[in-house]
Formats: C-alpha cells, structure tokens, sequence
C-alpha cells in the first residue's frame, strides 16, 4: 500500500497481481481515484491513511518530503502490529526522522528511493534499499515485493544517500534551473537560437523543460531538506561566479590553468573506461526543437565549466556515484565529459570565454540565477523556491509536450546505448 497516486501507478503496473494493494490519497481525492483504479481488483483505494495502515503489512509513504513529518505522525501511530514501513521520499533524513518519531517501536523501518522519474523504464535502474531498523526477514519481505520493477538494488545508510543524492541529483537540478531562470530573465526561447541548438546543447534544452514540466516539490525537498545539498549548490554559484569573474576580466590564463586543475582531477583520475557515458554529436543531433544551424555557434559553456570546477573543489569523483545515478546525472555528467574529453571544444570554449563578449548578457543571468537558486535553497525558502520555479514553468509550459516526447526519446537511445556498452 501507499500514499501519493504517482507510487500506486507505478506499482500497480509492475507488480504481481496477487500482491494486494491498499492505497489512499487525500480525502478529496478519494472518488476520483476509486474510478482511477476501477479496473483493478488488487487495488483497494481508502479514505484514509489510517485505514490503510491498520490492513498493511508493507506501507511506503510517497508524499511531498516537506510534508512527511506531519502526514506519518498523523497515520503512523494506526500502524498494524509488525508491519514494515517505508518511504519513497528523496531525502532520507527528514523521512527517518518522522519514522523514528512517530512509529510505534514494534514496527520495522525499511526505505526505498527510486533514483529515476515517472516515464523511465525501472529495468536496470538504481533503487535504494535502507534497512533502518528491521529484522533480516522484513528486509527480503521488501526486496521481494519490489523485485517486480527489476531495479539494481544499492544497499545503503540513510546518511549515504543524503550524501550521494546532494552530490549527484541536487547539484544537477541547480544547474539545468539556473540554466532555465537565465533564458526566462533574458525573454528567450533557446530553441529560437542558433547558439542553443544541435549537439550538447540539445541536452541542456531538453532537461531543462524536462525539470520545469515536473513538480516544484520535488526539486524543492531533494535540495531545502537535504544539509549536504546546500553545500553543494552553493559551491556549484560560487564556481559560475568566479568563471564569470575571470572571463570579464580577461584573465585567460588564470581561467585555463583552472579548468584544466580541475579536468585534471575529475576526468583524469584511473577509473574502468566503461563508466564513461561517451555521448555521440550524430546522436544528440536527432533531439531538436529547433532547425540546426548550418554552422555550429561557439559557446563558452559557462555552466559546465562550472560544473567541473564545483567537483574540483568539493573533491568529488563523479563516476565514484554511478551506482547511484539517476538519468539526468548521467546525461549532465555526460556533456561535462564530452567538453572536457574534447581538447578542441574545451580550448575553443575558453578562447569564446576571454574573446567573444556576444552572450555576456546569457552568462551574467546565468550567474544571478545560480547565486538565486543557491540562496533559496540555503534560506529553505519554500515559498520563495515555488514562486520563481512556477513563474518560470508557466513560461516554458506552451512547450512542455514536445519537449516532453523528444526529452523520453532522448533518454531512452542515450541509455540503451550505455547499457549496450556495459553488457
Ligand atoms: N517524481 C519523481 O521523479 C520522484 C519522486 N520521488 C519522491 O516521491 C515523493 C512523491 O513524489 P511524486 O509522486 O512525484 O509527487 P506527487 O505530488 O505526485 O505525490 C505526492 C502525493 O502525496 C499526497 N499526499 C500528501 N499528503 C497526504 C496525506 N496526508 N494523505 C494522503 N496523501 C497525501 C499528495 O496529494 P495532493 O497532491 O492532493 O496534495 C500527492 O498525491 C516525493 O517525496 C518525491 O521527492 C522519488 C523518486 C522519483
Ligand atoms: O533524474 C532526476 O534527477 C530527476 O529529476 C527525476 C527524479 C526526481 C526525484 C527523485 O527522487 C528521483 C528522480
């Protein structure tokens, strides 16, 4: 059973039809998910989630991460004798926490943490297993009932995947939001400029709608609750702003000695070859929403630098997180590793850097939007996180179905070509 309709979906679709499945929404949503799930006899839909959690044996709670203090010390305590609860939520301090709080002591705690969106095939993808306080039988109860989405299971700490997620999702979130809120602030559709289309840039697009045509809330939990994700993103504006810094000033040594300080220590550590994602311009070609240009456009890749300059200085290996990527990790580290694997692009990056001053205006949006995002974040501003991601969504939004459909497509080629190489 469950609470959040999203989760039900999911499962109802993978599982096994013998699992019986009792689910709850919000009270005002109770009819219209009766008729939802009228179709499927395993799936008993209830008013409430006390009355879910008097039946269930297994209960995972898939509610907003700001809410799930409130939503598990109201239904925890009807907790049925024995059972094994679990959340689904994308940081796991604030969820083990209520956990702790509000259960009764004979209740097992097992979380769970799908590291991929809604329309990603589960197949091969990491699922998080958090054995927090449960016996060795209530763990495999678990793994069974999950096996049917035939995720990778990662066992690990709650603390680790706080740690790895700030590393790999959060910082990743910041950067394709920044890169949004600075095409917003300058009235731009990307996909109306040469500079924006074909290749890499047909990544930094298609995500960027990708995470705008979700839920605020998602983005706002994983990076507001998560104390190791503050660190990250703000590091992550501190790296765009002093880039930026040193390109209006025409510093060009400084700023290639420093990308390259910090190529060195990302990309050129030993590592198995098969973790490189090695993304193909041909292939990120076909994902446009917008004509290609006859001639590519030079772009300085301001956020991308940055990127690899945030790692540099937080002493963080990318690839040592792969076990736990999502999606959207991969495809980011995939274009950091395509400009940074390029001697020519990287060297023609830097020279647009020092030398072209044309999008100057595209760059210093870019650098206000990532300090922005960073001080929301570091001021857990919900509200303030809300109001300027749904401005923003609302101007995106006329595009949200095409991006939607190439974005899937785009994900789904990029990823079977790296499973193909892994196998
Ligand atoms: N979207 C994603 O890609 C992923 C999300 N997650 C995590 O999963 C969790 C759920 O996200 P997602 O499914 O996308 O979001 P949704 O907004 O679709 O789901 C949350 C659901 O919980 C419901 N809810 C809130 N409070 C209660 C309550 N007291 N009783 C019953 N139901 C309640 C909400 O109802 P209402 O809308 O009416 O308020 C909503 O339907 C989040 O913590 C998210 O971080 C994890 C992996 C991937
Ligand atoms: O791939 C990503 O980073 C996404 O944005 C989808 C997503 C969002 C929240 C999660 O907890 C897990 C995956």
């Amino acid at each position: 059973m469950m609470t959040g309709c999203r989760l039900i979906q999911t499962v109802v679709a993978y599982a096994n039809p013998q699992l019986r499945v009792n689910a709850c929404d919000m009270p005002e949503r109770f009819d219209a998910l009766v008729e939802d799930f009228r179709s499927r006899p395993n799936v008993e839909i209830l008013r409430t989630g006390h009355l879910v959690s008097r039946v269930s044996d297994y209960i995972i709670y898939s509610v907003e991460a700001k809410n799930i203090d409130a939503v598990v010390k109201q239904f925890g305590p009807s907790t049925k004798l024995g059972a094994i609860v679990g959340g689904q939520t994308s940081c796991k301090a604030p969820e083990i926490a209520a956990f702790e709080r509000h259960l009764p002591p004979d209740v097992h705690i097992v979380s769970c943490h799908s590291l991929h969106g809604p329309k990603v095939d589960p197949k091969g993808q990491p699922l998080v297993l958090i054995k927090h306080r449960a016996t060795d039988e209530a763990f495999e109860f678990v793994e069974k009932v999950l096996s049917c989405l035939n995720s990778t299971h990662v066992y690990l700490t709650g603390e680790q995947h706080d740690r790895i997620t700030a590393d790999t999702q959060a910082v990743t979130h910041a950067a394709f939001l920044s890169m949004g809120a600075a095409w917003n602030a300058n009235n731009q559709f990307p996909w109306e400029t040469a500079r924006y289309i074909g290749g890499i840039e047909n990544v930094k697009i298609n995500i960027t709608l990708r995470i705008y045509a979700a839920k605020w809330h998602v983005y706002a939990g994983l990076a507001i609750l998560n104390p190791d994700a503050q660190k990250q993103i703000k590091q992550y504006a501190q790296s765009v702003t002093e880039l930026y810094k040193l390109m209006l000033g025409g510093h060009r040594e400084e700023l290639r000695s420093r990308i390259m300080a910090a190529r060195e220590a990302v990309f050129h550590t030993a590592r198995p070859s098969k973790q490189e994602i090695l993304l193909k311009e041909d292939v990120l070609n076909q994902f446009s929403l917008g004509e290609l240009p006859e001639q590519r456009l030079k772009n300085n890749h301001l956020s991308l630098l940055a990127m690899v300059d945030c790692w540099w200085k937080l002493g963080i290996v990318p690839y040592d997180h792969m076990i736990c990527s999502t999606p959207l990790f991969r495809m980011w580290l995939g274009i950091t590793e395509y400009l940074f694997r390029n001697d020519k692009l990287l060297e023609e990056a830097i020279d647009t850097a020092i030398d072209d001053n044309t999008f100057r205006h595209d760059d210093l949006e870019f650098t206000f939007a990532a300090r922005d995002w960073s001080s929301r974040v570091t001021l857990g501003n919900f509200d303030g996180y809300r109001e300027k991601f749904e401005a923003i969504q609302k101007y995106f939004e006329p595009r949200f179905p095409d991006a939607t459909k190439v974005g899937n497509e785009m994900i789904k080629t990029i990823l079977a070509q790296t499973r193909e190489r892994e196998s």
